[in-house]
């Protein structure tokens, strides 16, 4: 019976929708550590807020009232012959007046604190997240779920401000009824009643609608990404050279435009029913208003109550109406915000798998033995497929080792493993005997540098791109500079208007681009700002032209004399300065040994090597 017949279908989709809205009603329960951040992030301005908010709800009760006073205190005065006695009534304005003095004052202070604070959160917010990004495992920013909830959480920080004010001022709401019902209480209890049953049809009509809305943006999420995708390479400084060349522009606005429109028609029929549906539903609390108004008329008319009562509850009558009805709105809406806010706080609590141990070891200084791999075997994550296995080898202290081998061979993974980025599925690595997991993780860091291929151009200055090796000297100018030396980025840097001050890239004002080699001089410079006792490039010098690859090489050799140094090229020229060379083929070690000895076994590699020999010459 797992089939759903066709009458089926549409309740069992009708439970995936009241699950979901069930979702966001249980996602209310995030609020309170929400105001737990906003409360950590200043208590003098939450304490301010709220005080203010408290002030301000009282308010609308108290000048209902000082109406009242008036309008009875006019007509009193008008019954009264002769000479008047005009001071109590000026009282009453003078008061009305200072009330709504104070409620402007008060309302501007409120938004004060509402935006100054709001700053502070998304700020605070903003640094929590970088922090926490920096303390999770390279695998983790791989996982493409965790990746959405990463995106979502960023955009959690600017968007969830507003959130606060509206939880406050639902709040604030909420207290302004309080006092309203008991004015209206102390008159006629009666009122309270109609008044429920003024708004309730509303509250019905505004929640189906906002279960709908919101299920059909949640069963679009897909959709929607891709639209947000679709708009962002349609319009970005990365994209725009290739959407010229392909003439793409035409084949991605039609593809928006048939996407959003799918949105737009099926968006709309919900729009257009809870627009008919909610005229009717607060017609029906408007009819409810003006029977309870008539009611109080005829109250006035045979004399039971003042026509300042009568002012007064017509008065709070219909302001409650409307503040119960913007509290229901709200409501959903916090709701919804409230269920976002899960995203950020799953972010925010996902743990890394790759920890220091209890009592971690140092590194030791100086390697003596080197790193030993023993049958380490490693898979991604996401993936069945091993890319590295069955790998024992043994990296000699102060040895230079070239990793070679075709494209996905594994010589990525394999330095990654080396620099415990990742864990090894099976086996393990020892560095002088030791496993790697043994030692200080951050002091590992410390002690390996790798200039990746995949490197990021930072758009900052070329000094501090350069200065990223070793972040904490980033203000000496003098090592930075030898660095680039080293690196024969200087060259490149002494020809930019700003020197090292130059900002590079091309997002900011100012900026200058560099060629794929140029940017590869200035990354390679962060190697060089190290004292790592390890040192892995990464195919750092692919964009090179064959004389600057090889003179960096060379120098690279020179100037690391002594430390122990992994490099990854396609070029043979420059893998043949190596002391020994690593044959990687599917993941696996097929020959190491020097450049002499791999041709004199004649294998794999002195086939390629001579197949790219011909190629040169
Ligand atoms: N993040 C990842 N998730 C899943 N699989 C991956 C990931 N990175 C690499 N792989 C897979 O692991 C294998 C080894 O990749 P690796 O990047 O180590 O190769 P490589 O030898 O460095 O290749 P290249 O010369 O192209 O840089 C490949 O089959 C690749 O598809």
């Amino acid at each position: 019976m797992s089939k759903i017949r066709k009458g089926e279908k549409g309740a069992v989709k009708a439970a995936d929708e009241k699950k979901s809205f069930k979702e966001q009603m249980g996602a209310l329960k995030n609020l309170p550590k929400f105001f737990r951040l906003i409360w950590d992030t200043s208590k003098g301005m939450t304490i301010g807020n709220v005080l203010l908010r408290l002030v301000k709800a009282s308010l609308p009760l108290a000048m209902l009232y000082v109406g009242k006073l008036i309008i009875d205190e006019v007509i009193r005065l008008i019954d009264v012959p002769g000479e008047q006695d005009l001071s109590y009534l000026w009282i009453l304005v003078a008061l009305e007046l200072g009330l709504a003095l104070l409620s402007d004052i008060i309302s501007r202070g409120i938004t004060l604190l509402d935006s100054l604070l709001g700053d502070l959160f998304s700020n605070r917010t903003s640094i929590a997240l970088i922090e926490h990004a920096a303390s999770l495992d390279l695998a983790q920013f791989e996982d493409a779920t965790f990746y959405d909830k990463l995106e979502r959480a960023r955009r959690q920080t600017v968007t969830r401000v507003v959130l606060m004010s509206q939880v406050l001022s639902q709040l604030q709401d909420i207290v302004t009824i309080g006092f309203l019902a008991v004015g209206l209480i102390a008159f006629n209890p009666w009122l309270i009643l109609i008044l429920l049953v003024a708004v309730i049809p509303s509250f019905l009509g505004e929640t189906h609608f906002n279960e709908r809305t919101y299920s059909l943006s949640r069963s679009w999420t897909p959709e929607r990404r891709e639209l947000d995708y679709l708009r962002y390479i349609g319009a970005s400084d990365e994209t725009a050279k290739e959407i010229k060349t392909f003439n793409l522009s035409g084949f991605l606005s039609s593809r928006f435009k048939e996407l959003s429109d799918r949105y737009y028609n099926l968006n709309k029929s919900i729009t257009l029913k809870r627009a008919v549906w909610g005229s009717i539903l607060s017609s029906l609390g408007a009819l409810a208003y003006y029977g309870a108004y008539v009611f109080i008329l005829f109250q006035t008319v045979a004399g039971a109550i003042t026509v300042g009562t009568l002012t007064f509850l017509a008065g709070s009558f219909n302001s409650m109406r409307g503040l119960l009805q913007g509290i229901m709105t709200r409501f959903s809406q916090i709701a919804e915000s409230a269920l976002y806010l899960q995203d950020l706080f799953d972010f925010l609590e996902l743990k890394p798998q790759i920890t220091p141990p209890v009592d971690p070891k140092k590194i030791p200084r100086p390697i003596k033995f080197g790193f030993t791999f023993e049958n380490v075997g490693f898979k991604y994550h996401n993936s069945e497929k091993w890319a590295v296995r069955h790998l024992s080898f043994h990296l000699r202290a102060g040895e230079k080792l070239a990793l070679v081998g075709e494209n996905g061979a594994g010589k990525t993974t394999l330095v990654k493993l080396l620099a415990r980025l990742y864990e090894p599925t099976e086996g393990k690595i020892l560095l002088d005997g030791v496993d790697l997991r043994e030692y200080d993780l951050s002091d590992l860091r410390h002690q390996v540098g790798i200039i990746f291929q995949d490197y990021v151009r930072f758009q900052m200055t070329a000094s501090d791109n350069i200065a990223i090796g070793q972040i904490s000297n980033i203000s000496d100018k003098e090592r930075i500079q030898g660095s680039a030396q080293k690196s024969l980025a200087d060259l490149v840097i002494q020809r930019l208007p700003d020197k090292y001050d130059q900002v590079l890239g091309k997002r900011f004002n100012k900026g200058v681009e560099l060629s794929g080699g140029e940017w590869q001089k200035v990354a390679l410079a962060r190697a060089y700002m190290r004292d790592a006792q390890l040192l892995i490039l990464d195919e750092p010098t692919s964009a090179l032209d064959a004389r600057a690859e090889h003179e960096v090489f060379l120098r690279f050799s020179e100037l690391i004399e002594g430390r122990t140094a992994v490099l990854i090229s396609h070029r043979f020229s420059t893998v043949r300065m190596a002391d020994r060379i690593l044959f990687l083929e599917q993941g696996q070690l097929k020959e190491l040994g020097s450049h002499e000895e791999l041709l004199a076994q004649n294998g794999k590699y002195a086939e390629l090597f001579l197949l790219q020999a011909k190629g040169y010459l």
